[in-house]
């Protein structure tokens, strides 16, 4: 598996670090208030772990699953919920939890969909942003990193569901998905 990185973007204490502080700055914002935090499965996954054990005010966790990519490297812009939410976010103050923002058709959807739900507020986190690839504008109020327009994977990101369980963010060989 680490044979096919090319390169360690992001070390595991760089994330660590990074992500203490955007908890830091989250526990400030909704001082006296609790979160929903809505995580986007499944790459948000292991970012969200992290963040929620950062933030020191109530936090509530839920997920949902949209598909837009399969198994290529690159948005179709056809976003299908596969999963939907448990909780009720009506009158809830929504953070909405990502890996990555790339083309921004995901979030996009699912900011305007959550939106129509009625939350108190609703406010995006994304661990990786990568504006160069951007389709559509996307508010991001907390942005772990922006990053030049690499495939990467680890901590959280796959390439076909291999590399998730990376500890840091890697740039992936382009001959792995070059074929
Ligand atoms: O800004 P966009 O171009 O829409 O891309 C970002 C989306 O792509 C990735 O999800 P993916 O569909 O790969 O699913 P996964 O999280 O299950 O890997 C990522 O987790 C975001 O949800
Ligand atoms: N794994 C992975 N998923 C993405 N989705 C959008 N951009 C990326 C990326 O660079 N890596």
């Amino acid at each position: 598996m680490i044979n096919d990185v090319e390169r360690v973007l992001l070390s595991e204490e760089q994330l660590a670090a990074r992500i203490a502080e955007i908890g830091a700055e989250i526990t400030a914002d909704y001082a006296g208030k609790e979160i929903l935090m809505i995580g986007v499965l499944r790459g948000a996954v292991l970012f969200m772990a992290d963040l929620a054990r950062a933030i020191k005010v109530p936090v509530a966790i839920d997920f949902m699953a949209v598909s837009s990519y399969g198994a290529g490297t690159s948005s179709s812009g056809v976003v299908r919920i596969l999963k939907d939410l448990d909780e009720n976010v009506e009158g809830k103050h929504v953070l909405v939890v990502e890996d990555i923002i790339d083309s921004g058709l995901t979030l996009n959807y699912l900011v305007d969909n959550l939106k129509s739900r009625q939350p108190a507020s609703i406010k995006i986190c994304t661990l990786l942003n990568k504006p160069e690839r951007r389709k559509v504008d996307v508010d991001i109020a907390y942005n772990g990193f922006t990053i030049p327009d690499h495939f990467v994977i680890g901590y959280g990101l796959d390439y076909a569901e291999k590399y998730r369980n990376l500890p840091f963010i890697g740039i992936l060989k382009p001959e792995i998905y070059q074929d």
